[in-house]
């Protein structure tokens, strides 16, 4: 019988765990099972939610209710209850019971011949390689910054900027919107203009991901003429609309552009130890098998940092062995150059280097800081400290100066 198993972590009294596993398994499935008559068990058999395993964890109790302890609950769902799309299956294996507000949900694994129910990412690590012709380093990715209320010409002005310090993606950021002063479409068509501009100004290929907003009505239109402009790439706010969206976006053929998700809103369900979804989960698994290829998420060291187990598991989860392809670690917020280290030790070279502020707030602006950016990533692969490598940089000298190394 074909199965998806959940694993959630929960709080109860020391030997209830079973209990409770018991309980979600029937009422997540069948409902009641021992009320009804025995035809009738025998028929529903096929469906009834299977009770893996329990493990409880003396040593780790509730910090609050000092009757409890934590324990692992593992539970497999017969594939046979729900259709084979995300929204079928949380609601299946974390529905209602997310609602309890005490358990959480932590890891989902499918069978590999599952997979095929999801698109994975339509690029990949490998295909953003390619696109961008560069394979035996981070990419290094700037942000725009303060341009909500800006017209094009600032936007493209910054654009240029970023792309001159040689940065390989630049994204916009997620708050700006379909606003008169820089509208999608021009957003797309002026930035073209302008990387191609650098380009042949530098030999330096750039890419710039638009923010796809509006209705979700709207935006498979908006996608595709995206596409038939010329656009790069696609910035994608997946948490407020959901991963059906993305996947929805991940497949369409007339799309077909590499998609970026950013991690907004995700912290309303992820941040709690008690109850919502771990981040390596909602970040990492989901993220991919719905079609991103760029999946950003808080670093373990900036503004709005992740405990560094959550951050290095999304990693893994984005790149590890599987049927689809990989997509792109990009962990965020608050990186400045003095970070790089760490990042590229956490995260390897199949991983993507961004910043806003830690570009435009560089005293030689943000092509001094895309400098600083990428002289920091060569500085590592060439073994040398970032003291080191400042000493023939200026512009990384003076981020360390500005910014530090931690
Ligand atoms: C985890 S937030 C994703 C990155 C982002 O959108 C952002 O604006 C980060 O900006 P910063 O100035 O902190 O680099
Ligand atoms: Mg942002």
């Amino acid at each position: 019988m074909s199965e998806i198993t959940a694993t959630y972590h929960t709080y109860t009294k020391i030997g209830q765990g079973a209990k409770k596993a018991e309980g979600i398994a029937l009422g997540l499935t069948i409902g009641s099972w021992t009320d009804l008559p025995l035809l009738e068990q025998q028929q529903l058999a096929k469906h009834k939610g299977r009770v893996e395993s329990v493990q409880e964890f003396h040593h780790d109790v509730h910090p609050v209710h000092k009757d409890q302890i934590k324990a692992e609950l593992k539970i497999s769902y017969p594939t046979a209850n729900y259709s084979a799309d995300l929204p079928a299956i949380l609601t299946t294996v974390f529905g209602k019971l997310s609602l309890d507000g005490q358990i959480k949900l932590i890891d989902l694994s499918f069978t590999p011949g599952y997979l095929e129910n999801f698109p994975g990412p339509r690029f990949g690590i490998d295909g953003i390689r390619s696109l961008l012709n560069v394979y035996d380093r981070p990419l290094v990715m700037s942000i725009f910054k303060g341009v909500i209320g800006r017209d094009l010409d600032f936007l493209t002005s910054q654009l240029r900027e970023q792309a001159l310090g040689g940065v390989d993606l630049v994204k916009d950021d997620e708050i700006l919107f379909e606003n008169p002063l820089t509208p999608f479409e021009q957003r797309i068509t002026a930035s073209k203009e302008v990387l191609q501009q650098v380009y042949e100004q530098t030999g330096h290929c750039t890419l710039y991901a638009v923010n796809l907003t509006g209705r979700t009505s709207q935006l498979r239109d908006k996608a595709r003429k995206a596409r038939e402009l010329g656009a790069d790439a696609l910035l994608f706010n997946v948490h407020t609309y959901g991963l059906d969206v993305l996947q929805e976006l991940a497949e369409d053929d007339e799309i077909s552009l590499p998609l970026m998700a950013h991690p907004a809103f995700s912290g309303a369900f992820t941040s709690s130890v008690f109850y919502g979804l771990s981040s390596p989960l909602a970040l990492g698994k989901l993220i991919r098998y719905a079609g991103a290829d760029f999946s950003l998420f808080p670093s373990p060291y900036g503004s709005v940092a992740l405990e560094k187990s959550a951050a290095l598991g999304i990693g893994v989860m984005l790149t590890e062995e599987a049927p689809l392809k990989r997509s792109f670690p990009v962990p965020s917020a608050g990186i400045h150059p003095g970070l790089v280290p760490l990042l590229m030790e956490d995260f390897g070279i199949d991983s993507i280097i961004n910043a806003g502020g830690g570009v435009h707030g560089h005293p030689q602006g943000a092509a001094g800081g895309g400098k600083a950016f990428r002289q920091a990533v060569d500085a590592v692969l060439g073994g040398m400290t970032l003291s080191d490598a400042s000493a023939r940089h200026p512009e990384l000298a003076a981020a360390l100066e500005l910014w530090g190394t931690k």
